[in-house]
């Protein structure tokens, strides 16, 4: 009998030849899906050495497969609103890859939420999640629903009817979400109560980022943030250059600008602006991080109004403005492309030394190079910022282990899981020709571990 290995020798492909055909597939597959074929081919640039060193991937049709989701799940949420008229919004639960574990990823609201934006970052998470260590497949959802404006009662009514259908899809063996743009732990709050009132049972681990009354991780809000600055600690370790006395620009204001900012500040460096989808603040002193979380955790204002409480700081109404203010270290924290290449070149010529990407995806591919091509340091996404869903998988293990850590128990596992990485990505960087490229040594070190469960696992 002819062998799946003879068929495939007697084909021949080079390596590159099999990632530009699968590549062509995914073009054609999913027309228009822009972000989705961005992220799609940040990670397959880097691929084509690991299958010259291992065929058996391309015998085993690994690229065909991994790019290709599980399951996309899309739905209806019908609500209502104060008014009492009905609304409709779309909901999506991407299930991207189970090789390693459960599904696990973050819920966006947020009105630019379609297949493509859902596919691209269920896409990035598959190699994030294998990058912690932690035994976690990827996944990611949300819908449309836009929160801004509206009523604790309206978020709640849409929340619930969202859980309604996508509990029959989730649990904690199966797929466990979080949150993301939008989602904070009210929103899970108002999620988990649906889900255990339709399940009648109380399993604390279908969710994370749940209060810490009823399951959730202490650390579970900082991780995000704070594991992107010890990335970049660990990075400047090898650097005559350090965190300490170093001026940084965060963008955005919410959980993981916050987070970011606060370890920033603890490390030495000074903070000098953050922003929102409106504008952004630049305060030459270093921004007052009280008056950020009253305004954005507590208030829900928007950063324009830090300069009523802080006269000498300015508001500009141009949030991508931001990246003008001169900085040695930039940390996008906001949203997909919010860094092109023109704006790139900007932080180039105004001295940046460290880019650490906190949000998903905010550098295009063109901007990437840019950086790369002027020896700033880059820390790509699914490194710098898989703290967050590092620290979800120890909620998960604490929710089944029906325990609880300290801050500084958890805290110090983040710490390590975040170096690991940085050693990771760097060993397979070195081990593929591409020193010091850790775009390439995360895309590669994230591939290979999930590509040999799927070898294990056989053509499923
Ligand atoms: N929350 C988490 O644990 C993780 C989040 N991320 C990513 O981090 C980014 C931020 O997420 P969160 O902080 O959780 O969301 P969030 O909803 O708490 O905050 C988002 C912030 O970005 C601002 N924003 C949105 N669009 C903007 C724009 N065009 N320019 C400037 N600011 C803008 C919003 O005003 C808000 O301050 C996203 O890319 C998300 O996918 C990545 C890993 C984990
Ligand atoms: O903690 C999680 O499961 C979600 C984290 C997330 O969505 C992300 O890493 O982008």
């Amino acid at each position: 009998m002819t062998t799946l290995n003879e068929v495939l020798q007697e084909e021949k492909k080079t390596a590159k030849e099999y990632v530009n055909e699968v590549y062509e597939t995914v073009q054609k597959r999913n027309p228009n899906e822009h972000e989705f074929l961005q992220a799609v081919k940040e990670i397959f640039n880097s691929l084509v050495p690991v299958f010259v060193n291992h065929p058996k991937y391309m015998d085993y049709g690994i690229l065909d497969r991994i790019v290709e989701p599980e399951r996309l799940i899309t739905f209806r949420v019908p609500w209502v609103d104060d008014l009492g008229r009905v609304q409709v919004n779309r909901g999506f639960r991407v299930q991207y890859n189970s090789a390693i574990g459960p599904y696990k990823g973050g819920l966006r609201f947020h009105p630019s939420v379609n297949a493509s934006i859902v596919k691209f970052l269920g896409f990035e998470q598959i190699f994030k999640n294998s990058l912690t260590g932690q035994p976690i497949g990827g996944g990611k959802g949300g819908s449309d629903f836009d929160p801004k404006g509206k009523s604790e009662l309206e978020i709640m009514r849409f929340t619930q009817s969202f859980m309604t259908e996508l509990s029959q899809y989730i649990g904690p063996d199966i797929d466990v979400p979080a949150g993301d743009i939008g989602v904070g732990s009210r929103e899970i709050g108002f999620m988990f109560g649906q889900y255990k009132k339709i399940r009648g049972s109380f399993e604390a681990g279908v969710l994370t980022g749940k209060g810490i009354e009823y399951g959730g991780s202490i650390a579970r809000q900082e991780a995000t943030g704070y594991g992107t600055v010890y990335f970049i600690n660990e990075m400047l370790k090898d650097q005559d250059f350090a965190l300490k006395g170093s001026t940084v620009v965060v963008s955005g204001s919410g959980n993981v600008s916050i987070y970011a900012i606060e370890k920033a500040i603890q490390f030495g460096a000074r903070v000098v602006a953050c922003s929102d989808s409106d504008g952004f603040i630049y305060d030459k002193n270093g921004i007052n991080l009280d008056t950020v979380k009253r305004l954005k955790e507590v208030e829900t204002k928007r950063i324009s109004e830090y300069v009523d409480v802080h006269p000498d700081a300015e508001y500009f109404e141009d949030c991508t403005g931001i990246w003008s203010i001169p900085c040695d270290i930039a940390l996008p924290c906001a949203t997909q492309n919010e860094i092109d290449e023109a704006t790139a070149k900007v932080l180039v010529a105004n001295g940046v030394k460290v880019v650490g990407e906190g949000a998903n995806m905010p550098s295009t591919l063109g901007a990437i190079t840019i950086f790369q091509n002027s020896n700033v340091l880059f820390a790509p996404a699914k490194a710098a910022n898989a703290g967050g869903v590092a620290v979800s998988s120890l909620e998960m293990a604490q929710n089944s282990g029906k325990t609880s850590w300290s801050f500084e128990e958890v805290d110090g596992k983040l710490q390590e899981i975040m170096t690991n990485i940085y050693q990771n990505c760097m060993q397979a960087a070195d081990e593929y020709g591409v020193p010091g490229n850790l775009v390439a040594g995360a895309n590669i070190a994230g591939f290979t571990k999930v590509a040999d469960a799927m070898v294990a696992q056989g053509i499923i």
